[in-house]
């Protein structure tokens, strides 16, 4: 490992952009299979991989969310967010915000509270053994319907507490943001923070939207942002946070090529971008990973992967105290 390498691992990071659902390795997901006598259609770990190649967004959520019928019990989402926890630990990161996707579960049969409590208990694991601190993003699935993020907006009452924001996933093209408004204006009066992924796929109108009608205070992904230099103006004069990803983004062929990739380039605009894995079982990498492709393809500087790291910060849902804290260690560490 260079000197390089070793330096992006020791970075201390938050990630923000991470599916939980996009972490199950198949490994795992033969070990639940068996646990829970699910059938899958799938020989073997390395049948499974070979899958994974997808030409676009919408090829790569079929699979997830097929993937993720293995899921059957409370401690099947501790297991799975210990497993995740675990990896991040070895990659720097101090602080993670989950995002799950109830509906892909409870549509299936399972109760909300078995799916919520086993995720916690596993961030309260992750916190005892790695002092990793994390939250939870509730994201609807944007391909079903206003009611149905309602539905599951109302089954979230309980656990409000404990979820830190709302967010918007799954196929973007033909969803657009307005349809959620008003489930989004629901989550904000209940003191809910908001994210949404836009510019992914969707246009630049996309993110317009999400700013504009879902008041998302940070955008995940926002790649196609770039194509409109008004919205570009407004992002920075917003200071916006981007959870960027670029194996994703390499993976579902929203870039040809990690070489063409924008992150440099939001950063020379003075873009808070930050990087995250997305979905790293499904794309071939951690978070450390995704820094440290992204600085070979596109030659980043230490100082660029420092200020990539303190947005991670300052993006955050934490409290302004706990970045605070955050950032200094990264100053320190930074400065050797
Ligand atoms: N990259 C992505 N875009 C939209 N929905 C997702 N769900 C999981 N990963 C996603
Ligand atoms: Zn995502």
């Amino acid at each position: 490992m260079t000197d390089f390498d070793t330096f992006i691992e020791g970075l201390p990071k938050a990630e923000l952009h991470l599916h939980i659902e996009g972490s199950l390795e198949p490994e795992l997901m033969f070990e639940l299979a068996r646990r829970n006598a699910v059938a899958i259609p799938f020989a073997s770990v390395e049948e499974v991989r070979a899958a994974y190649a997808f030409s676009n967004l919408q090829d790569f959520l079929d699979i997830y969310y097929a993937g993720a019928d293995v899921l059957r019990t409370r401690a099947d989402f501790h297991d799975l967010a210990m497993a995740y926890f675990t990896r991040a630990a070895r990659d720097g990161v101090v602080h993670a915000e989950l995002m799950f996707d109830p509906q892909t579960h409870t549509d299936r049969g399972m109760p909300f509270a078995e799916v919520i409590e086993g995720l916690l208990s596993g961030m309260r694991a992750a916190e005892a053994q790695f002092g990793i601190t994390s939250s939870l993003i509730l994201s609807f699935l944007r391909h079903l319907s206003e009611e149905a993020a309602f539905a599951t907006l109302e089954m979230a009452e309980p656990w409000l507490d404990r979820i830190a924001a709302v967010g918007l996933d799954s196929s973007e093209v033909g969803h657009p943001p307005s349809k959620f408004a008003r489930v989004f204006a629901a989550a904000r009066e209940k003191g809910l923070r908001i994210t949404a992924h836009a510019g992914e796929e969707g246009p630049p109108e996309y993110v317009q939207e999400a700013l504009d009608l879902l008041k998302v205070e940070r955008l995940d992904h926002g790649n196609r942002a770039l194509e409109d230099e008004a919205l570009v103006a407004r992002l920075l004069s917003e200071g916006m946070t981007l959870t960027v990803c670029p194996l994703s983004n390499l993976k579902l062929c929203v870039v040809e090529d990690l070489a063409d990739h924008p992150l440099d380039r939001m950063l020379a605009l003075g873009l808070r971008a930050t990087v995250n894995s997305d979905d790293p079982a499904y794309f071939g990498g951690y978070v450390a990973d995704n820094y440290r492709a992204i600085a070979k393809a596109r030659g980043l500087s230490r100082e660029d992967l420092v200020t990539l790291a303190r947005n991670s910060f300052t993006g955050s849902f934490l409290p302004r105290e706990t970045v605070a804290r955050h950032v200094a260690r990264l100053e320190a560490y930074a400065a050797g």
